[in-house]
């Protein structure tokens, strides 16, 4: 069987901060499915890579093709509405509404006009429905009463993966999702997310490295801005490269 269209590539991307070139060159590509991670030093331009794939970067150069079309100039919201979604963005989830209630606003953000010929009730319906599903992508259904500000730390970073599934993502950009969880909700986690990766391509920026030698299908590694391997887990672990500049650092 055919290999599926790769969902994202990056051609050349370059971004400099004065003098210093914090994207060098990147060419990336995403396959439609599984889970791709980013990992590198500190300050070695992961973050800034993903902000010119969602578009609140513009590159000085190169080009960025999503699911078959240029979008390197295209701005943020247009590549949202494509299905391109990021979750470290809506950290700011509404304390005081339900995981519902939040997962059901992002569901009609994104839907546009698409429930405005429905009768009110019939149209909250849906919206609930819609929301309840992606509530249980997360497995936080049970939660869903529950005023977004009274869940655990775990379960907020569990709410803001259902927000945004909520969009009916092609690609979710993921920038340390398991940062500041404890052991038992790293574990859960994962788990979620080895779950969503079979039906979604997720970007993976994780310093977790257990967590992204477990998860991830295939490993880029940035090393001052450019990318010096791409291969599987077994493949990175055992590239010379890699473990001088950074995997070295950890033994
Ligand atoms: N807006 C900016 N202006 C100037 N320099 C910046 C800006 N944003 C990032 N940098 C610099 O670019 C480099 C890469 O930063 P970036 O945050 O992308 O790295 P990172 O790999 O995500 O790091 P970390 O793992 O620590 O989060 C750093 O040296 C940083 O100081």
């Amino acid at each position: 069987m055919a290999e599926p269209a790769p969902i994202l590539q990056l051609e050349g991307l370059r971004k400099r901060f004065g003098g210093l070139a914090v994207t060098d060159d990147v060419s990336l590509t995403v396959a439609a499915r599984g889970i791709h991670a980013v990992i590198g030093p500190n300050g070695a331009g992961k973050t800034t890579l993903i902000h010119q794939i969602s578009g609140t970067l513009a590159p000085d150069a190169g080009r960025i093709r999503f699911a078959g079309r240029d979008i390197t100039t295209l701005p943020l919201h247009r590549r949202a509405r494509l299905g391109l979604a990021r979750s470290f963005q809506i950290t700011a989830v509404l304390p005081g509404f339900s995981a519902l209630e939040n997962v059901a606003l992002a569901v009609q953000s994104g839907a546009g006009s698409s429930f405005r010929f429905c009768r009110p009730a019939a149209a909250e319906a849906r919206l609930n429905t819609a929301a309840l599903a992606a509530l249980a992508e997360v497995g936080l259904e049970h939660r869903a009463a529950v005023a977004a500000g009274a869940l655990s730390h775990g379960e907020k970073r569990q709410l803001e993966l259902a927000i945004a599934l909520a969009l009916q993502p092609r690609l979710l950009l993921l920038d340390e999702p398991l940062a500041g969880a404890g052991p038992e909700e790293t574990e859960r986690l994962i788990g979620i997310l080895r779950r969503l990766k079979s039906a979604y391509a997720i970007l993976l920026v994780e310093h977790d490295m257990q967590a992204v030698f477990a998860l991830a299908d295939r490993i880029s590694v940035l090393s001052l801005g450019r990318v010096i391997a791409t291969g599987t887990p077994e493949a990175i672990r055992a590239d010379p490269e890699v473990r001088a500049a950074y995997l070295g650092e950890e033994e």
